[in-house]
Protein backbone atom coordinates (compact mmCIF):
# COMPACT_ATOMS: atom_id res chain seq x y z
CA UNK A 1 0.00 0.00 0.00
CA UNK A 2 2.12 2.81 -1.34
CA UNK A 3 1.41 6.61 -0.31
CA UNK A 4 0.30 8.24 -3.52
CA UNK A 5 -0.53 12.41 -2.28
CA UNK A 6 -0.53 12.87 -6.46
CA UNK A 7 -4.16 13.47 -6.10
CA UNK A 8 -4.68 15.65 -2.92
CA UNK A 9 -4.20 19.69 -4.27
CA UNK A 10 -6.86 18.50 -6.48
CA UNK A 11 -9.58 17.65 -4.16
CA UNK A 12 -12.22 20.60 -3.76
CA UNK A 13 -13.21 21.44 -0.68
CA UNK A 14 -16.79 19.47 -0.96
CA UNK A 15 -14.29 16.34 -2.05
CA UNK A 16 -12.95 16.46 1.32
CA UNK A 17 -16.63 16.89 3.22
CA UNK A 18 -18.06 13.65 1.12
CA UNK A 19 -14.35 11.52 2.03
CA UNK A 20 -15.18 12.59 5.86
CA UNK A 21 -18.77 11.31 5.47
CA UNK A 22 -17.74 7.85 4.05
CA UNK A 23 -15.25 7.84 7.26
CA UNK A 24 -18.04 8.99 9.35
CA UNK A 25 -20.38 6.77 7.84
CA UNK A 26 -18.14 3.65 8.38
CA UNK A 27 -18.49 3.67 11.83
CA UNK A 28 -21.87 2.25 12.10
CA UNK A 29 -21.55 0.88 8.09
CA UNK A 30 -19.51 -1.78 6.64
CA UNK A 31 -20.82 -0.27 3.41
CA UNK A 32 -21.95 3.13 3.81
CA UNK A 33 -24.98 3.71 1.24
CA UNK A 34 -24.60 6.53 -0.86
CA UNK A 35 -27.68 8.27 0.77
CA UNK A 36 -26.34 8.85 3.84
CA UNK A 37 -22.99 9.78 2.50
CA UNK A 38 -24.70 12.48 1.04
CA UNK A 39 -26.84 13.07 4.29
CA UNK A 40 -23.55 13.43 6.30
CA UNK A 41 -21.25 15.34 4.44
CA UNK A 42 -24.40 17.91 4.22
CA UNK A 43 -23.98 19.12 0.76
CA UNK A 44 -26.91 20.27 -1.02
CA UNK A 45 -28.19 18.66 -4.51
CA UNK A 46 -27.20 14.73 -5.25
CA UNK A 47 -25.46 15.98 -8.31
CA UNK A 48 -22.50 17.85 -5.84
CA UNK A 49 -22.21 14.74 -4.27
CA UNK A 50 -22.54 12.35 -6.80
CA UNK A 51 -19.67 14.13 -8.42
CA UNK A 52 -17.40 14.01 -5.41
CA UNK A 53 -18.01 10.52 -4.97
CA UNK A 54 -16.60 9.59 -8.53
CA UNK A 55 -13.64 11.68 -7.69
CA UNK A 56 -12.84 10.12 -4.78
CA UNK A 57 -13.52 6.50 -5.84
CA UNK A 58 -11.35 7.23 -9.27
CA UNK A 59 -8.64 8.03 -7.43
CA UNK A 60 -9.09 5.34 -4.98
CA UNK A 61 -9.97 7.23 -1.64
CA UNK A 62 -13.24 5.17 -1.43
CA UNK A 63 -14.24 2.06 -3.01
CA UNK A 64 -17.38 0.68 -4.13
CA UNK A 65 -19.11 -2.22 -2.56
CA UNK A 66 -21.79 -4.16 -3.53
CA UNK A 67 -23.88 -5.74 -1.01
CA UNK A 68 -27.07 -7.48 -0.51
CA UNK A 69 -28.77 -5.09 0.31
CA UNK A 70 -27.83 -1.90 -1.50
CA UNK A 71 -24.80 -0.30 -2.92
CA UNK A 72 -22.39 1.99 -1.29
CA UNK A 73 -19.10 3.17 -0.44
CA UNK A 74 -16.08 2.16 1.96
CA UNK A 75 -12.83 4.40 3.13
CA UNK A 76 -10.10 3.22 2.03
CA UNK A 77 -6.48 3.16 3.19
CA UNK A 78 -5.79 5.90 0.73
CA UNK A 79 -8.78 7.77 2.20
CA UNK A 80 -7.16 7.29 5.56
CA UNK A 81 -4.45 8.17 4.57
CA UNK A 82 -5.64 11.57 3.12
CA UNK A 83 -7.58 12.48 5.74
CA UNK A 84 -4.54 12.35 8.15
CA UNK A 85 -2.09 14.03 5.89
CA UNK A 86 -5.09 17.16 5.13
CA UNK A 87 -5.14 17.28 9.38
CA UNK A 88 -1.21 17.51 9.10
CA UNK A 89 -1.19 19.61 6.25
CA UNK A 90 -4.10 22.09 8.23
CA UNK A 91 -2.43 22.44 11.28
CA UNK A 92 1.13 23.00 9.59
CA UNK A 93 2.85 20.22 10.93
CA UNK A 94 3.60 18.85 7.69
CA UNK A 95 3.78 20.46 3.73
CA UNK A 96 6.00 18.23 1.74
CA UNK A 97 6.39 14.48 1.63
CA UNK A 98 9.80 12.91 0.75
CA UNK A 99 10.89 9.27 0.44
CA UNK A 100 9.71 5.80 1.99
CA UNK A 101 12.61 5.28 4.12
CA UNK A 102 10.95 1.95 5.73
CA UNK A 103 8.66 -0.64 5.56
CA UNK A 104 8.13 -1.99 8.94
CA UNK A 105 6.26 -5.57 9.63
CA UNK A 106 3.15 -3.26 10.22
CA UNK A 107 3.63 0.66 9.12
CA UNK A 108 5.29 2.69 6.37
CA UNK A 109 7.82 5.08 7.46
CA UNK A 110 8.18 8.73 4.84
CA UNK A 111 10.55 11.57 5.19
CA UNK A 112 8.41 14.61 5.32
CA UNK A 113 8.74 18.36 6.19
CA UNK A 114 7.43 20.77 7.40
CA UNK A 115 7.34 24.57 5.50
CA UNK A 116 10.07 25.61 6.74
CA UNK A 117 12.12 22.45 5.56
CA UNK A 118 12.60 20.88 8.58
CA UNK A 119 12.47 17.42 8.32
CA UNK A 120 10.44 14.75 10.20
CA UNK A 121 9.44 11.18 10.51
CA UNK A 122 6.10 10.25 9.38
CA UNK A 123 5.02 6.99 10.60
CA UNK A 124 1.92 5.33 9.11
CA UNK A 125 0.33 2.14 11.08
CA UNK A 126 -1.29 -0.46 8.53
CA UNK A 127 -1.75 -3.28 11.43
CA UNK A 128 -3.34 -6.58 10.19
CA UNK A 129 -1.23 -6.16 6.72
CA UNK A 130 1.11 -9.15 7.72
CA UNK A 131 -1.83 -11.19 8.34
CA UNK A 132 -3.86 -10.17 5.63
CA UNK A 133 -3.94 -13.72 3.91
CA UNK A 134 -4.76 -15.49 7.33
CA UNK A 135 -7.39 -13.41 8.08
CA UNK A 136 -8.42 -13.90 4.56
CA UNK A 137 -8.38 -17.65 4.95
CA UNK A 138 -10.17 -17.20 8.60
CA UNK A 139 -13.93 -16.47 7.96
CA UNK A 140 -15.32 -16.20 11.41
CA UNK A 141 -12.18 -13.44 12.14
CA UNK A 142 -12.80 -11.89 8.80
CA UNK A 143 -16.45 -11.01 9.43
CA UNK A 144 -15.68 -9.31 12.26
CA UNK A 145 -12.78 -7.29 11.41
CA UNK A 146 -13.00 -5.89 8.30
CA UNK A 147 -10.88 -3.31 6.93
CA UNK A 148 -12.77 -0.56 9.34
CA UNK A 149 -12.08 -2.35 12.11
CA UNK A 150 -8.01 -2.56 11.31
CA UNK A 151 -8.16 0.75 10.30
CA UNK A 152 -9.42 1.78 13.96
CA UNK A 153 -7.01 -0.52 15.22
CA UNK A 154 -3.99 1.26 13.37
CA UNK A 155 -5.62 4.46 14.97
CA UNK A 156 -5.12 2.89 18.11
CA UNK A 157 -1.40 1.76 17.65
CA UNK A 158 -0.79 5.29 16.72
CA UNK A 159 -2.40 6.77 19.81
CA UNK A 160 0.05 4.91 21.83
CA UNK A 161 3.00 5.30 19.94
CA UNK A 162 2.45 8.64 20.45
CA UNK A 163 1.30 8.59 24.10
CA UNK A 164 3.98 6.56 25.18
CA UNK A 165 6.55 8.22 22.96
CA UNK A 166 5.40 11.59 25.01
CA UNK A 167 5.58 10.43 28.22
CA UNK A 168 9.14 8.97 27.49
CA UNK A 169 10.66 12.23 25.92
CA UNK A 170 9.21 14.35 28.28
CA UNK A 171 11.02 11.76 31.30
CA UNK A 172 14.71 12.06 29.55
CA UNK A 173 14.22 9.03 27.60
CA UNK A 174 16.61 8.64 23.97
CA UNK A 175 13.20 8.19 22.20
CA UNK A 176 12.00 10.26 19.27
CA UNK A 177 10.28 13.82 19.79
CA UNK A 178 7.15 13.27 19.26
CA UNK A 179 5.13 16.33 17.03
CA UNK A 180 1.56 14.96 16.49
CA UNK A 181 -0.41 12.44 15.91
CA UNK A 182 -3.49 12.15 13.63
CA UNK A 183 -5.75 9.38 12.73
CA UNK A 184 -3.26 6.44 12.27
CA UNK A 185 -0.30 8.22 11.79
CA UNK A 186 2.65 9.38 14.27
CA UNK A 187 4.79 12.58 12.90
CA UNK A 188 8.03 12.54 14.50
CA UNK A 189 11.36 13.86 14.94
CA UNK A 190 13.71 12.45 12.19
CA UNK A 191 16.58 10.24 13.69
CA UNK A 192 19.53 11.14 11.74
CA UNK A 193 21.12 7.48 13.07
CA UNK A 194 20.18 3.85 11.18
CA UNK A 195 19.30 0.38 13.42
CA UNK A 196 21.62 -1.48 15.30
CA UNK A 197 21.26 -3.69 13.01
CA UNK A 198 22.71 -1.93 10.13
CA UNK A 199 25.50 -0.20 11.86
CA UNK A 200 28.87 -1.65 10.84
CA UNK A 201 31.02 0.28 12.54
CA UNK A 202 30.73 0.28 16.84
CA UNK A 203 33.57 1.97 18.70
CA UNK A 204 33.27 0.07 22.04
CA UNK A 205 30.58 -2.71 22.37
CA UNK A 206 30.88 -3.31 26.22
CA UNK A 207 29.78 0.37 26.57
CA UNK A 208 27.23 0.18 24.40
CA UNK A 209 26.37 -2.96 25.77
CA UNK A 210 25.71 -1.05 29.23
CA UNK A 211 24.35 1.83 27.94
CA UNK A 212 21.64 -0.16 26.89
CA UNK A 213 21.30 -2.73 29.62
CA UNK A 214 21.07 0.62 31.90
CA UNK A 215 18.39 1.70 29.56
CA UNK A 216 16.17 -1.56 30.01
CA UNK A 217 17.29 -0.93 33.69
CA UNK A 218 16.00 2.86 33.31
CA UNK A 219 12.41 1.68 31.97
CA UNK A 220 11.57 -0.80 34.55
CA UNK A 221 12.82 1.84 37.49
CA UNK A 222 9.84 4.09 36.24
CA UNK A 223 7.44 1.14 35.54
CA UNK A 224 8.13 0.26 32.05
CA UNK A 225 9.32 -2.63 29.65
CA UNK A 226 9.49 -2.37 26.14
CA UNK A 227 8.88 -5.84 25.22
CA UNK A 228 10.55 -5.75 22.00
CA UNK A 229 13.99 -3.66 22.54
CA UNK A 230 16.22 -5.33 19.61
CA UNK A 231 18.75 -4.47 17.22
CA UNK A 232 15.86 -3.37 14.65
CA UNK A 233 14.04 -0.46 17.51
CA UNK A 234 17.90 0.57 18.75
CA UNK A 235 18.95 3.54 16.16
CA UNK A 236 22.73 4.30 17.18
CA UNK A 237 24.51 7.58 15.48
CA UNK A 238 27.29 6.24 14.00
CA UNK A 239 29.34 9.48 15.21
CA UNK A 240 28.45 9.75 18.62
CA UNK A 241 27.41 6.00 19.29
CA UNK A 242 24.53 7.45 21.06
CA UNK A 243 21.39 5.14 21.06
CA UNK A 244 17.63 6.38 20.23
CA UNK A 245 14.50 3.55 20.65
CA UNK A 246 11.65 3.42 18.66
CA UNK A 247 8.77 1.49 18.13
CA UNK A 248 6.93 1.24 21.59
CA UNK A 249 4.27 -1.59 20.36
CA UNK A 250 4.56 -4.08 23.09
CA UNK A 251 5.46 -2.12 25.62
CA UNK A 252 3.75 -3.08 29.10
CA UNK A 253 3.95 -2.26 33.15
CA UNK A 254 6.23 -3.92 35.08
CA UNK A 255 2.84 -4.93 36.97
CA UNK A 256 2.24 -6.85 34.24
CA UNK A 257 1.84 -10.51 35.14
CA UNK A 258 4.29 -12.01 32.45
CA UNK A 259 6.31 -8.91 33.38
CA UNK A 260 9.30 -10.71 34.06
CA UNK A 261 9.67 -12.99 30.98
CA UNK A 262 9.80 -9.53 28.89
CA UNK A 263 11.85 -7.74 30.78
CA UNK A 264 14.42 -11.16 30.64
CA UNK A 265 13.49 -11.25 26.80
CA UNK A 266 14.64 -7.28 26.60
CA UNK A 267 17.97 -8.48 28.19
CA UNK A 268 18.22 -11.76 26.18
CA UNK A 269 18.34 -10.03 22.99
CA UNK A 270 20.80 -7.86 23.70
CA UNK A 271 23.22 -10.66 24.69
CA UNK A 272 22.62 -12.53 22.11
CA UNK A 273 23.10 -9.66 19.51
CA UNK A 274 26.54 -8.69 20.96
CA UNK A 275 27.47 -12.06 21.06
CA UNK A 276 26.81 -13.05 17.43
CA UNK A 277 28.06 -9.59 16.12
CA UNK A 278 30.99 -8.54 18.08
CA UNK A 279 31.82 -11.48 20.09
CA UNK A 280 31.11 -9.48 23.24
CA UNK A 281 30.22 -11.61 26.00
CA UNK A 282 29.71 -9.49 29.90
CA UNK A 283 30.86 -11.27 32.61
CA UNK A 284 27.80 -10.20 34.50
CA UNK A 285 24.65 -12.26 34.05
CA UNK A 286 22.83 -9.20 32.97
CA UNK A 287 19.73 -7.43 35.34
CA UNK A 288 17.21 -8.94 36.68
CA UNK A 289 13.75 -7.47 37.11
CA UNK A 290 13.73 -8.42 41.08
CA UNK A 291 17.19 -5.92 41.88
CA UNK A 292 14.96 -2.98 39.99
CA UNK A 293 13.44 -0.40 42.16
CA UNK A 294 10.65 1.31 41.23
CA UNK A 295 11.45 5.07 40.89
CA UNK A 296 8.56 6.27 39.10
CA UNK A 297 4.86 5.79 37.23
CA UNK A 298 4.90 6.02 34.01
CA UNK A 299 2.91 3.13 33.23
CA UNK A 300 0.35 5.13 35.38
CA UNK A 301 1.07 8.59 33.41
CA UNK A 302 0.77 7.35 29.78
CA UNK A 303 -2.91 6.23 30.47
CA UNK A 304 -3.68 9.88 31.66
CA UNK A 305 -2.19 10.86 28.72
CA UNK A 306 -4.70 10.47 26.00
CA UNK A 307 -4.24 6.32 26.06
CA UNK A 308 -6.62 4.89 27.83
CA UNK A 309 -6.83 1.11 29.74
CA UNK A 310 -9.73 0.71 27.32
CA UNK A 311 -8.06 1.12 24.47
CA UNK A 312 -4.89 -0.27 25.52
CA UNK A 313 -6.99 -3.43 26.36
CA UNK A 314 -8.71 -3.52 22.65
CA UNK A 315 -5.43 -3.36 20.98
CA UNK A 316 -3.83 -5.95 23.12
CA UNK A 317 -6.62 -8.34 22.38
CA UNK A 318 -6.18 -7.53 18.95
CA UNK A 319 -2.01 -8.06 18.78
CA UNK A 320 -2.44 -11.14 20.68
CA UNK A 321 -5.01 -12.38 17.68
CA UNK A 322 -3.09 -11.44 15.09
CA UNK A 323 0.53 -13.18 16.71
CA UNK A 324 -1.68 -16.39 17.42
CA UNK A 325 -3.08 -16.29 13.96
CA UNK A 326 0.58 -15.60 12.39
CA UNK A 327 1.78 -18.57 14.47
CA UNK A 328 -0.38 -21.24 13.22
CA UNK A 329 0.19 -20.41 9.55
CA UNK A 330 3.92 -20.74 10.46
CA UNK A 331 6.59 -18.79 8.77
CA UNK A 332 4.80 -18.90 5.38
CA UNK A 333 2.87 -16.32 6.45
CA UNK A 334 5.26 -14.38 8.44
CA UNK A 335 7.05 -13.57 4.73
CA UNK A 336 2.98 -12.32 3.66
CA UNK A 337 2.78 -8.76 2.60
CA UNK A 338 -0.23 -7.19 2.24
CA UNK A 339 -2.23 -8.03 -1.17
CA UNK A 340 -5.21 -5.62 -0.11
CA UNK A 341 -4.00 -2.61 -2.48
CA UNK A 342 -5.35 -5.05 -5.37
CA UNK A 343 -8.46 -4.95 -3.55
CA UNK A 344 -8.62 -1.19 -3.08
CA UNK A 345 -9.52 -0.60 -6.39
CA UNK A 346 -11.86 -3.07 -7.35
CA UNK A 347 -15.52 -2.65 -6.72
CA UNK A 348 -16.28 -5.63 -4.21
CA UNK A 349 -19.01 -7.58 -2.98
CA UNK A 350 -19.47 -6.56 0.66
CA UNK A 351 -20.57 -9.60 3.23
CA UNK A 352 -23.51 -7.73 3.69
CA UNK A 353 -23.13 -7.35 7.55
CA UNK A 354 -23.02 -4.46 9.38
CA UNK A 355 -20.03 -3.43 11.44
CA UNK A 356 -21.87 -3.20 15.03
CA UNK A 357 -18.80 -4.54 16.03
CA UNK A 358 -18.55 -2.19 19.48
CA UNK A 359 -14.67 -2.02 19.36
CA UNK A 360 -15.36 -0.31 16.29
CA UNK A 361 -14.05 3.64 15.47
CA UNK A 362 -15.03 6.03 18.12
CA UNK A 363 -16.16 9.60 17.30
CA UNK A 364 -14.78 10.82 19.96
CA UNK A 365 -11.30 10.60 19.19
CA UNK A 366 -9.28 13.64 19.39
CA UNK A 367 -7.48 14.59 16.51
CA UNK A 368 -6.14 17.76 18.51
CA UNK A 369 -2.99 17.09 21.08
CA UNK A 370 -0.98 19.15 18.98
CA UNK A 371 1.32 21.09 21.26
CA UNK A 372 4.74 19.57 20.70
CA UNK A 373 7.24 21.25 18.30
CA UNK A 374 10.51 19.69 17.15
CA UNK A 375 13.15 21.63 17.72
CA UNK A 376 15.97 18.73 16.59
CA UNK A 377 17.78 19.59 13.95
CA UNK A 378 18.21 16.48 12.06
CA UNK A 379 21.19 17.00 10.25
CA UNK A 380 21.70 15.56 6.66
CA UNK A 381 18.64 16.77 4.38
CA UNK A 382 17.31 13.76 2.14
CA UNK A 383 16.50 14.28 -1.14
CA UNK A 384 12.99 13.80 -2.86
CA UNK A 385 10.52 16.13 -1.09
CA UNK A 386 7.52 17.03 -3.15
CA UNK A 387 5.08 19.91 -1.67
CA UNK A 388 1.34 18.65 -1.05
N1 LIG B 1 12.27 8.62 14.03
C1 LIG B 1 12.95 7.93 13.12
N2 LIG B 1 14.08 8.45 12.58
C2 LIG B 1 14.78 7.78 11.64
N3 LIG B 1 14.42 6.57 11.15
C3 LIG B 1 13.31 6.00 11.64
C4 LIG B 1 12.51 6.64 12.65
N4 LIG B 1 11.47 5.85 12.93
C5 LIG B 1 11.59 4.76 12.14
N5 LIG B 1 12.69 4.83 11.37
C6 LIG B 1 13.15 3.82 10.36
O1 LIG B 1 12.04 3.02 9.93
C7 LIG B 1 12.22 1.64 10.29
C8 LIG B 1 10.91 1.02 10.78
O2 LIG B 1 10.42 1.73 11.90
P1 LIG B 1 9.60 1.06 13.08
O3 LIG B 1 10.43 0.00 13.75
O4 LIG B 1 9.05 2.13 13.95
O5 LIG B 1 8.42 0.37 12.25
P2 LIG B 1 7.65 -0.97 12.56
O6 LIG B 1 6.57 -1.15 11.56
O7 LIG B 1 7.20 -0.99 13.96
O8 LIG B 1 8.77 -2.01 12.32
P3 LIG B 1 8.89 -3.51 12.80
O9 LIG B 1 7.61 -3.89 13.46
O10 LIG B 1 9.16 -4.26 11.53
O11 LIG B 1 10.07 -3.48 13.73
C9 LIG B 1 13.29 1.67 11.36
O12 LIG B 1 14.04 0.49 11.39
C10 LIG B 1 14.14 2.87 10.99
O13 LIG B 1 15.08 2.51 10.00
Amino acid sequence: MKLDTRAIRYLTAEDWRVLTAVEMGSKNHEVVPTPLISQISGLRGASGVNRSISNLAKVGLIAKVKNAKYDGYRLTYGGLDYLALNTFIKRKSVYSIGNQVGVGKESDIYVVADESGKQRILKIHRLGRISFRTVKANRDYLRNRNAASWMYMSRLAAMKEFAFMKVLKDNGFPVPTPIDQARHCVLMELIDSYPLRQVTEIADPPKLYDDLMGLIVRFASQGLIHGDFNEFNILVNEETQEPVVIDFPQMVSIDHPNAEEYFDRDVQCIKTFFERKFGFESEEKGPSLKDVKRRGKLDVEVEASGFSKKQAKELDKYLQQIAKLDEREGDEASGAVSTDEDDEDQEEQGSGIENDDDDGPDSNLSEDSHEMKNEADTGAPRSGLLSV
